[in-house]
């Protein structure tokens, strides 16, 4: 298996108190990202899940090691990683189609072009017939899945998901699930998602990284052998109850662990 991204001792700090002091929000994260994985990232609130994710963005530089993308030190953001956040961030003046194609323009795709690409993400994502509708006409979930086809319409590598379904009802939820582990599948992208949800961390992944309380380790990666693609109602097998206890215990023990060093400690 070839590896796609690695974490090599990685670890983020950040000013605080006006400077006089540092908060270390991660502390040398170890991790490999195979090629095409779907890895989903779990912790404690506050942990740096969200610091890990713009490290491999580049958004963020790390202050100790290296983050690697294909074996290249990542430096800053580029086309070979597609980011969706939990806030749509969609333009309210463009339709659909619009937002997915509005991307398109900065890279210089031809007009022509950028609006086939654009059909052909919204179509991925299921929502060909509302290519010509508002932000404000969208509900949540189409909103999610415009962000979603805008960040695949530039082909990029890596998908890079920062809880981007936290916002939405349950149901909406578990349909974009299923619809982002068929695109997923279809595309063959190495995809990187942060969740609070160890229902959602579990049904999603392939492995489950479990990242400490801060300052965010890697705990633990569990390996998820569920087999999805069947009819059945997978997350009321007693194969992901057995998934789902074991992060939950993993994470548990870290929010616990993060409440006992609060209380002894003010800072
Ligand atoms: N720019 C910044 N300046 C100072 N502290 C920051 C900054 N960004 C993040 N932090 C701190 O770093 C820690 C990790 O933040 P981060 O947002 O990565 O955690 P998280 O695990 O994503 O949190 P949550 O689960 O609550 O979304 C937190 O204590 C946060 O307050």
């Amino acid at each position: 298996m070839t590896t796609k991204i690695s974490f090599q001792g990685v670890g983020r700090t950040f000013p605080v108190r006006d400077g006089r002091e540092r908060l270390t929000a991660l502390a040398s994260i170890d991790l490999d990202v195979a090629d095409g994985e779907l890895l989903t990232v779990v912790g404690p609130s506050g942990c740096g899940k969200s610091t890990l994710l713009d490290l491999l963005a580049g958004l963020l530089t790390p202050t100790s090691g290296r983050v690697l993308l294909d074996g290249e030190e990542v430096t800053g953001p580029g086309s070979d990683r597609g980011v969706v956040f939990q806030q749509y961030a969609l333009l309210p003046w463009r339709t659909a189609q619009g937002n997915v194609e509005f991307g398109l323009e900065a890279t210089g795709v031809p007009r022509k072009e950028r609006a086939e690409l654009a059909r052909e993400y919204l179509d991925l994502v299921g929502l060909a017939a509302f290519a010509d509708r508002y932000p404000h006409e969208l509900s949540g979930g189409m909103k999610q899945r415009v962000a979603i086809a805008r960040s695949l319409a530039h082909d990029p590598e890596v998908l890079l998901m920062d809880e981007p379904f936290a916002a939405l009802d349950a149901q909406t939820r578990e349909s974009l699930q299923d619809e982002l582990r068929r695109i997923w599948r279809r595309t063959g992208k190495t995809v990187v998602f942060i969740t609070h949800g160890i229902d959602e961390a579990v049904y999603l992944g392939q492995r489950v990284a479990v990242l400490t309380s801060r300052p965010g380790r890697v705990k633990s990666v569990v390996d998820i052998d569920l087999d999805r693609e069947s009819t059945g109602d997978v997350r009321s097998t007693p194969e992901f109850a057995h998934y789902r206890h074991k992060v939950w215990t993993l994470l548990h023990d870290e929010v616990v662990r993060a409440r006992t060093f609060k209380e002894g400690s003010p800072a």
